[in-house]
């Protein structure tokens, strides 16, 4: 039976521009059929930070013409980068597996994440969207509700939450997918984040750490390992000082130890080992990767990059 792996793309394999995020995604897509080749059932989820700003800058700057395009909200722009990442990616695997003679079908999910409306990170705005504002300007976008923080001397730009995702609305479409031997891409960007309101979902303007989406995910296809690739190979203690230390192996209690030791820089390599804790504390057996794109397939070899086991 093939392995079934959930990867979680990091920044590197995807660009900041279309062309970049094309010529990216071919390089990424080699690796990700050499997964296939090698034997093993692929799911894929990435980020978004970089195009869902992009898409939200573009929109706004549009909305402040006169041609008369109207303000998108931001949960559509979330949507918008699922659909152009989604693509492109789709695209460029679809292009590869044909390169290599492999007749497999590849599908992208629009996939909406339910998020609790009472996440205290909705008291707690922290990811900068989007395009800088004067003082002036951000003061009366204050009354739509928005909040703004001064960014680096540059300007004023709207931050949005970043809640932790507590379910996938299209988890039985993945599912599908997935049984049907399916490539899915699924849950890009942490997924669109929705709540529930009188028995409806809406969608509400955040962005969700697709690390720990990619986690949920991964339980979800009940996959065997759950790869996060990212720019570097391995996961280090004391990273970037002169005595760092790569680790080849963690078990869930010295992930939670070098936790507690602040080993783990925020909003970089912290939500991906705390990503791989979850996923591996969830079932007996389930172990995570945390290495780079080129060293996927060795990494699953057990060749290289940070594993972390149960113990
Ligand atoms: N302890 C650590 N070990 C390894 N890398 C770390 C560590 N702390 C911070 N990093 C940095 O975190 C980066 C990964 O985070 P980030 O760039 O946000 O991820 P993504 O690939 O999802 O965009 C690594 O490339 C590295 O520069
Ligand atoms: N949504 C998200 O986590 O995107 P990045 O990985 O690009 O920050």
């Amino acid at each position: 039976m093939k392995r079934k792996v959930v990867i979680a793309l990091g920044g590197n394999a995807l660009g900041n521009d279309p062309e970049s995020q094309k010529e990216a995604v071919k390089h990424t897509s080699k690796s990700i059929v050499d997964l296939i080749e090698a034997g093993n059932q692929v799911i894929i989820s990435h980020g978004n930070g970089p195009q869902v700003g992009m898409i939200n800058l573009a929109m706004d700057a549009a909305a402040k013409t006169d041609a008369g395009t109207p303000e998108m909200p931001f949960p559509e722009c979330g949507a918008m980068s699922q659909g152009y990442i989604g693509f492109h990616l789709q695209n460029a695997i679809q292009n590869e597996l044909r390169s290599r003679g492999l007749n497999i079908p590849v599908a992208t999910v629009v996939t909406q994440v339910v998020v609790d409306k009472n996440d205290p990170a909705f008291q707690n705005p922290t990811k900068p969207v989007g395009a800088f504002y004067t003082k002036e300007e951000a003061d009366k976008m204050i009354e739509k509700g928005f909040v703004f923080k001064e960014d680096a001397g540059r300007g004023y730009r709207r931050v949005v939450p970043s809640p932790e995702p507590k379910d996938i609305v299209e988890k039985e479409s993945v599912k599908a997918l997935v049984d049907a031997e399916n490539v899915v891409i699924a849950a890009g960007g942490g997924g669109i984040p929705v709540v529930e309101e009188d028995g409806n979902l809406v969608g509400v303007p955040a962005v969700i750490d697709k690390d720990f989406t990619t986690a949920k995910l991964a339980e979800l296809v009940d996959a065997d390992s759950l790869i996060i690739l990212t720019a570097v190979e391995k996961v280090a203690i004391r990273f970037g000082k002169p005595d760092q230390q790569w680790l080849d192996k963690l078990t869930i209690e010295e992930v939670q130890k070098y936790i507690d030791d602040k080993e783990f820089a925020e909003g970089s390599m912290l939500p991906k080992v705390k990503a791989a804790m979850s996923f591996v504390t969830s079932k007996p057996g389930r172990k995570a990767l945390i290495t780079s794109l080129e060293k996927a397939t060795d990494g699953l070899a057990g060749k290289t990059g940070t594993w972390i086991i149960s113990k």
